[in-house]
């Protein structure tokens, strides 16, 4: 009997642009129902890293395979298929309904492709995933009339159409206020549980914003990677102080993730 292969495996990857080396020999390997955080500094490689291993560019070194097919020997067309990745770039030009931008994950175009029709089971689909991501009584609402946060749980929405076994989200809660983070951890946490096969990694600065439900980090500094693993070994005030190059306390209270600059005392 073969043993399932990761949803994703990347080994000693380097990426060099104009000779700088962006990352350096890089290694994650991400399973069914795992939810990784890579965390690090502004310029550490984390946007770089996901570009990877959603198959937007290619490593000067190193391999990235997804579910056992190494990219650059497969259809790329193909592999993205079982990866979700949400763009917060997402460049729709016409006020489109929720329902159809959502929709467009099937036919992965910005624009609804013409004479594509979906099947009844396709609009069912997307019903149900616009209401796990909370926006049952959005789903006739036209994409300018949205808000930031509702626009980037659309695209969550969206970017799980094709039903990915893998779905990349890079800073999903940059830009929102409270309110709207809030909901998109709570929308990401029902996710999480309502799929326990689905596996994930998010990019982000900010330990806030990390879902309750993240089992594992890799800490990026530099390009390298500085620690990963599961996310109570690698989340430690120390690690993290490196990751960032300053001290901080790091606390978990129900689930969540906070820190705060480590004051001598007066
Ligand atoms: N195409 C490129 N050519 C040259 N340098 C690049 C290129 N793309 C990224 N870089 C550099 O690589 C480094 C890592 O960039 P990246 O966007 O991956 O970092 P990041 O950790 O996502 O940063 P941020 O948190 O600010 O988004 C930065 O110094 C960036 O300027």
């Amino acid at each position: 009997m073969t043993a399932t292969p990761p949803v994703l495996r990347v080994r000693d990857v380097d990426l060099v642009r104009d000779g700088n080396h962006i990352l350096s020999e890089v290694s994650l390997t991400v399973r069914a129902g795992e939810h990784w955080a890579l965390l690090g500094a502004n310029g550490a490689g984390k946007s770089t890293l996901l570009g990877l291993l959603g198959a937007l560019t290619h490593p000067t070194r190193g391999t990235v395979e997804v579910l056992g097919h190494e990219l650059g020997r497969v259809d790329l067309r193909q592999l993205r298929t079982y990866v979700g990745h949400v763009d917060p770039r997402h460049a729709l030009r016409s006020p489109l309904r929720v329902r159809d931008v959502v929709l467009t994950g099937l036919t992965n175009s910005i624009e609804p492709l013409p004479r594509w029709r979906p099947t009844a089971e396709q609009l069912e689909l997307a019903d149900s995933l616009t209401g796990l991501l909370g926006l049952a009584g959005r789903r006739e609402a036209r994409w300018p009339t949205l808000s930031q946060g509702e626009r980037g749980r659309a695209l969550i929405a969206r970017a799980l159409m094709p039903q990915p076994r893998l779905l990349l989200l890079d800073e999903p809660a940059t830009g929102l206020d409270v309110a709207g983070r809030e909901q998109l951890i709570e929308r990401l946490d029902t996710l999480q549980q309502s799929s326990p096969e689905l596996a994930s990694v998010l990019v982000t600065h900010h330990l806030e914003e990390l879902p309750p439900g993240t089992t594992h980090v890799m800490l990026l500094r530099d390009g390298r990677c500085l620690a990963s693993g599961p996310a109570d070994e690698v989340l430690t005030s120390d690690q993290v102080s490196k990751c960032f190059d300053h001290p901080v306390h790091l606390s978990r209270f129900e689930g969540r993730w906070s820190v705060r600059t480590n004051r001598r005392p007066r």
